[in-house]
C-alpha cells in the first residue's frame, strides 16, 4: 500500500545547520549541565548576522566546514540520495551492519539474558509523513510490537507527548516515555513480573506553565509562515518546517529564536525537519532508558540486553547510554549514511517490523524446544 503522504527524501538537519551556523555558544544561557550534543545554542545573538551565507557551521552538524548555510541546505540532498551502491554507503554499512543481516550474532549476545526493547515512534514504527497527525502505524507493525511485548519488556520512547503516542500505538502492556523521555508511565496491564510497573516519572513538571505560555506565543508568531506547524507535546514543543518553503526557513528559525530569547530556561534541539523546544534539564531519551532499566530491576544487572531502535538525532542520547554501559546496542533506522552511536542499522520501519517478528519467532522456537 502506498501512502501519498509519505515523505521520501529528507534534509532534516539543514535548519539546524542554519541555526547553528548563525549562532554562538553562550555558556550563560546554556548551563554546562545540558550535555546533549544536539543543543542548538541560538540565543547568543538577537539577530541573524548580516551575512548568513558565510557563517561557520558548528562541527556537530556541519563537520566544522565553512559552508554557507543556504548552500548547505541544498547540498544535503545529494548525500541523502546517495545511491545504494555508493562507496560511502558500503563503508557505512560495514561500520553499522544491518541488524537483520547479523541477526544470529545479535541473538547469540542475548543468550541467557533478558532482552528489553526500546522503540522510538516516528520514522521507526511509522513512516515519516508530512502531517504529524497522520503518522499512523501499520496494523502489522502493531501486531509485531504486541507480540514482542509478550516476551520482552517493551517501551516506546518518543518526542511526542505520551497521550498522543499512546493514541497511535494503543497497546496498554507497554511502557511509554513521551516528550523525549520527560513523561514516563508503566503499563496499565501486567505482563512482566520483575520490576515496578507503576512507574511515573515527570522530571520537568515545573516547566508546564512556561511551555503552555510559549506554545501560545509560538502559534501566534509563526502563523504568518505558510506550512509552519507548532505541536504541543506537553513537556516540549515542536515547530515543524517540513511543509514550509525553503526560502522561509530562516524567517521561521528567527521567529522561534526571538520568542525563546525571553525564556533562557528553554533550549532548542533538532529533529527531522522540526525544531524542538525543551526545558534545560539534564534529561533526554538516554536518561529515560536508564530510568526504565532501573525501574525494571536491571540497574546493575549483567543479565540484561537492552535494544534501542530509533531514527533520529534525539535517539543518539539513548544509543550513547548503551555504548557507555557496554550493554546491549542501538539500531539506527536510516537509508542514508549518518554519524551515529548506534551499532547496527535498519533501513526503514518495514525492516524494524521484520526484526521484531524474527525476535518473536526465535523466542517461540526456544520456548517450544524446552
Ligand atoms: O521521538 P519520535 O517518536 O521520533 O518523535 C520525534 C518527532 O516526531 C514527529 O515529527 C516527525 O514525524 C512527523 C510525522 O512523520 C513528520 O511530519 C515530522 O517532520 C518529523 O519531525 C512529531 O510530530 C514530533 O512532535 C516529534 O517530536
Amino acid at each position: 500500500m502506498t501512502n501519498p503522504n509519505v515523505v521520501v527524501s529528507d534534509t532534516q538537519s539543514a535548519i539546524a545547520m542554519a541555526i547553528t551556523a548563525v549562532s554562538g555558544n553562550n555558556p550563560t544561557l546554556f548551563p554546562p549541565s545540558v550535555t546533549s550534543p544536539y543543543n542548538i545554542n541560538m540565543f547568543s545573538r538577537n539577530k541573524f548576522p548580516k551575512s548568513m551565507e558565510t557563517a561557520s557551521m558548528g562541527s556537530h552538524v556541519g563537520g566544522g566546514k565553512n559552508i554557507g548555510w543556504v548552500d548547505a541546505m541544498r547540498a544535503s540532498s545529494p548525500t541523502r540520495n546517495s545511491s545504494e551502491n555508493s562507496e560511502e554507503k558500503k563503508n557505512w554499512i560495514m561500520k553499522h551492519p544491518s541488524a537483520l543481516g547479523v541477526f544470529e550474532e545479535i541473538m547469540s549476545a542475548a543468550k541467557m539474558k533478558q532482552v528489553v526493547i526500546f522503540l522510538d515512534y516516528d520514522g521507526t514504527l511509522s513512516p515519516i509523513v508530512s502531517n504529524p497527525d497522520q503518522a499512523y502505524m501499520a496494523p502489522e507493525m502493531r501486531e509485531a510490537v504486541k507480540n514482542v511485548a509478550k516476551y520482552f519488556p517493551t517501551a516506546i520512547v518518543s518526542g511526542r507527548c505520551r497521550a498522543k503516542v499512546y493514541n497511535f500505538v494503543r497497546l496498554s502492556e507497554l511502557y511509554y516515555a513521551g516528550s523525549h523521555g520527560m513523561d514516563i508511565k508503566g503499563p496499565s496491564s501486567r505482563k512482566h513480573k520483575k520490576g515496578n510497573q507503576n512507574v511515573l516519572c515527570q522530571p520537568a513538571k515545573e516547566f508546564l506553565p512556561m511551555l503552555a505560555e510559549v506554545y501560545k506565543i509560538l502559534l501566534e508568531k509563526t502563523k504568518g509562515i505558510a506550512g509552519a506547524n507548532v505541536e504541543n507535546n506537553k513537556f516540549c514543543l515542536s515547530v515543524h518546517f517540513r511543509c514550509v518553503e525553503e526560502e522561509s526557513w530562516s524567517d521561521l528559525a528567527y521567529r522561534v529564536k526571538y520568542v525563546l530569547k525571553d525564556y533562557p530556561k528553554l533550549r532548542l534541539t533538532q529533529g527531522r525537519k522540526v525544531l524542538e523546544i525543551r526545558p534545560t534539564i539534564k534529561w533526554d531519551k538516554g536518561k529515560a532508558i536508564e530510568f526504565l532499566l532501573e525501574s525494571l530491576g536491571y540497574a546493575n544487572s549483567k543479565d540484561v540486553l537492552p535494544i534501542y531502535i530509533g531514527d533520529d538525532r534525539t535517539d543518539e542520547d539513548a544509543f550513547r547510554v548503551l555504548r557507555e554501559r557496554g550493554q546491549g546496542f542501538g539500531i539506527l533506522v536510516s537509508k542514508v549514511p549518518k554519524e551515529t552511536q548506534a551499532t547496527y542499522s535498519l533501513q526503514e520501519p518495514f525492516e524494524v517490523m521484520h526484526f521484531l517478528q524474527r525476535l518473536v519467532t526465535l523466542k517461540r522456537s526456544i520456548l517450544r524446544s524446552h
